[in-house]
């Protein structure tokens, strides 16, 4: 379990994270999102205590980081940033971790296996890709078998079949009763990997949710109708609190009216429908409309699109 107190960081004139709180539970994998420079990975140097909070407090498994006796047991964690001597081999960088806490040489091993580095374990990690990298800094993070685990951004430079690992890793971690924060940008990377959300912009919550209400949140209500009356149809769903756009002949996309008002209203009228559809809009889209406000470093929005990989 993870829990952040009024969590405040300032760097100079600069408010990285303001009075944020939360809780990370256990046996779920919680994704905490938010825009480029929103204070994530500053969030998450408080809690591993590489960073002092300016005031508020970051509480693991019951204590401060630097109060458990043996942290690599407690709470194992991959940063952005890797701290890797890059002369060592994957196996040497991980036998000097695991020597810190007296872990066996076969634990050593076995993250090996499980990260998929046995074919380079030998080799200098000054070779190593951008994934091979991240897969050797989830194998440090799980070294000390920990009840909870935080990661900053571990997709970052894998290649599809890797990023399809992580999620499955990160669920299997979760369903065995350890708490998972895990740090990303990509949203509809968390749809398929988090079941809860702590969204932040400019340092401050947003949202503590599940995926799901996030989603509805955001979004409202959007009904796709498709009938051959569409105009009369137009006219009688239209009111102060209500849009109807037309995008193409036949189509109405209505906001505002649930799919069971918009049934009735048409079948009172006799109007046959072809289709009535609930929409719901895609996590990029809600995660756009709650943090709009709280981008520091905006791009014009067709290369926002374009970043997420979707048509516009
Ligand atoms: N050591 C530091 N000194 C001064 N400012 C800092 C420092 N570390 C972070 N910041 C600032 O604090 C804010 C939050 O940064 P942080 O790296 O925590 O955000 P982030 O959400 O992790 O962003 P990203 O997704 O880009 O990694 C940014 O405005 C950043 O410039």
């Amino acid at each position: 379990m993870i829990e952040a107190h009024s969590l405040t960081k300032r760097f100079g004139e600069r408010t990285a994270v303001d009075d944020l709180s939360f809780t990370v539970r256990p046996g779920i994998v919680t994704g905490f999102l938010g825009p480029n420079g929103a204070g994530k990975s500053t969030t998450m140097r408080m809690l591993l205590g590489l960073d002092a909070p300016t005031s508020g407090r970051a509480v693991v498994n019951g204590r401060h980081y630097a109060d458990h006796r043996a942290p690599l047991h407690e709470v194992g964690a991959m940063l952005e940033a890797r701290s890797v001597h890059t002369g060592r081999s994957a196996h040497h960088h991980l036998l000097a971790l695991a020597a810190t806490h007296g872990i066996s040489r076969r634990r050593v091993e076995e993250v090996i296996d499980l990260v998929g580095l046995r074919a380079v374990a030998r080799k200098r990690v000054g070779s190593f890709s951008l994934g091979m990298g991240q897969r050797l800094g989830i194998a440090g993070a799980l070294l000390g078998d920990p009840a909870t685990v935080i990661l900053d951004e571990p997709v970052n430079g894998l290649d599809p079949e890797g990023i399809r690992w992580i999620r499955d890793l990160l669920k299997a971690l979760a369903a065995e009763g350890r708490t998972v924060l895990v740090s990303s940008h990509l949203m509809s990377e968390m749809a398929l990997t988090a079941e809860h959300l702590i969204v932040i912009g400019r340092g401050r919550l947003i949202a503590d949710t599940s995926v799901a209400e996030f989603v509805a949140r955001a979004a409202g209500e959007v009904v796709r109708v498709r009938t051959e009356e569409a105009e009369r149809l137009h006219g009688l769903l239209a009111g102060p609190d209500v849009s109807v756009t037309t995008e193409e002949p036949g189509v109405l996309t209505v906001t505002g009216l649930g799919s069971e008002r918009i049934g009735r209203i048409a079948a009172e009228n006799s109007i046959a429908l072809a289709e009535l559809t609930p929409q719901q809009a895609s996590l990029e889209e809600a995660f756009m409309q709650l943090t709009g406000d709280a981008v520091e470093y905006r791009t014009p929005a067709a290369h926002l699109v374009g970043a997420e990989g979707r048509a516009a």
